[in-house]
């Protein structure tokens, strides 16, 4: 099946024939003799993302708009929010509703430790509030909602339930449900991260990117002006908030983009989609590089040196989130780098769903001893050469990691 058969399958939905083909949807997933396709679990996930969008841009204007403060720290100082929970409770349910719980095991970033802990009283009423008005939504997207509202114990139990570890057997999907949650917080760049990962495998990739918009102009934005435009122009913020969805099935050669389906806007499916494509730019000086905003994420200096001796002439463009895998994907940057911290395990879900979407979009992601990266060693990217490189060309790909190695003894990482 390609994006473009998703593109079909999903415009055989609608709302009100959607509950009768979910139904069907459970039954071919799990009788068919047919080689997977991962058909209708791709599906699936897509609408999941497009309905978890939706509930983080309302959290998101919330916030900016400073509606509601609901930013807490985790222990080790990240910030995590209402948006984290919701959408990590809203995903998990949407799940196990659509392949039944038994056969869904999810590999996420949050727990309900932080939410249980006094000072976050009255958040986990917020959460429970917002999740049950996204699932409310879920019709519109093809997807069954509850029949009641959930309480507060079932949306505790579908953020909980969310506690595979993965490994190198079976399938599970890893979840990010808020990516660069501090670019989030900061009324920037974030994303929704979901990916299903099969005998070690990323098989399948779903990014929402809500300010992302489908032009990639709005992508180098500075978050202080997005933040003014969202609070003198809420009438017209539509304009920012017209993000995307991009996906891909491993082995496909495509990736695939969609239009959010906006919540102030009164559409239901199908969604129509296109395909994306990495860069064919080769050439380092006119080749334009990602890497996190925070310096505590990775080392801007040790890239800025890797920059210079490969020739890369642009600014860095410094993007929160896996907004980044999308802009290689799209084709609106060439090269992602992240060094981290010596001693930092990179997780399992900031990077499954962005790998095989640049992989599929034509472009090559490895850490920096030219390996694949490893999802098959539980929540963390054991045995990662000391950072995560993304190419869209093999030849850029090999200059990088050449000179990674020629600089990396002098390197204070
Ligand atoms: N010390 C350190 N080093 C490297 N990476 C870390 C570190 N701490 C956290 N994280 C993870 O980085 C995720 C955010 O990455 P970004 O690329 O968005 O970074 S940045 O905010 O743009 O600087 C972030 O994802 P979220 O927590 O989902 O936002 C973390 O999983
Ligand atoms: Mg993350
Ligand atoms: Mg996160
Ligand atoms: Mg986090």
């Amino acid at each position: 099946m390609s994006g473009g058969h998703i593109g079909c399958c999903l415009s055989s939905f609608n709302q009100t024939q959607s509950f009768p083909v979910m139904e069907d949807q459970k039954k071919l997933s799990f009788s068919s003799p047919e080689p997977v396709n991962y058909s209708q679990e791709l599906d699936v996930a897509v609408r999941t993302v497009q309905l978890a969008c939706s509930l983080c841009q309302r959290v998101q204007n919330g916030l900016i708009s400073k509606t509601s403060d609901g930013v807490q720290s985790k222990d080790d100082n990240s910030p995590v929010t209402v948006a984290d929970w919701s959408v990590q409770a809203t995903v998990s349910w949407i799940l196990s509703e659509s392949f039944g719980s038994s056969n869904v095991s999810i590999v996420a970033e949050e727990d309900i430790q932080n939410l249980s802990k006094a000072k976050a009283d009255g958040v986990l009423e917020t959460v429970v509030k917002t999740v049950n008005e996204c699932l409310a939504e879920a019709p519109r997207y093809g997807l069954n909602g509850p029949k009641m509202a959930l309480g507060t114990t079932e949306v505790l139990e579908a953020i909980s339930r969310c506690n595979s570890i993965g490994g190198p057997a079976g399938r599970f999907w890893a979840l990010d449900p808020v990516d660069g949650t501090l670019g989030f917080v900061r009324g920037d760049q974030y994303a929704i991260a979901l990916a299903l990962i099969e005998d070690g495998e990323v098989v399948l990739g779903v990014l929402g990117c809500p300010n992302y918009p489908m032009r990639k102009e709005w992508l180098n934005y500075h978050h202080r002006y997005h933040r003014i435009i969202s609070k003198l122009t809420p009438s017209t913020s539509e304009s920012w908030d017209k993000g995307c969805v991009i996906y891909a099935r491993r082995g496909s050669g495509e990736a695939w983009m969609q239009p959010l389906l906006h919540v102030n806007k009164n559409l239901v499916w199908p969604n129509s989609a296109r395909p994306v494509r990495v860069s064919s730019i080769d050439n380092p000086s006119l080749a334009t590089f990602c890497e996190p905003v925070e310096k505590a994420n990775s080392s801007h200096s040790f890239t800025a040196g890797l920059a210079h001796s490969v020739g890369l002439r642009k600014q860095p463009l410094r993007v929160y989130s896996m907004v980044k895998y999308a802009a290689i994907a799209r084709g609106d940057a060439e090269i992602f780098m992240k060094f981290a911290r010596a001693g930092y395990k990179e997780k399992i879900w900031d990077h499954a769903a962005g790998v095989v979407i640049i992989q599929e979009a034509g472009g090559v992601v490895t850490d920096a001893g030219g390996r694949p990266l490893d999802f098959s060693k539980g929540i963390y990217l054991e045995g990662l050469d000391r950072g995560v490189i993304a190419s869209a060309g093999a030849n850029l790909h090999d200059k990088i990691i050449r000179a990674v190695d020629a600089s990396w003894d002098s390197s204070a990482l």
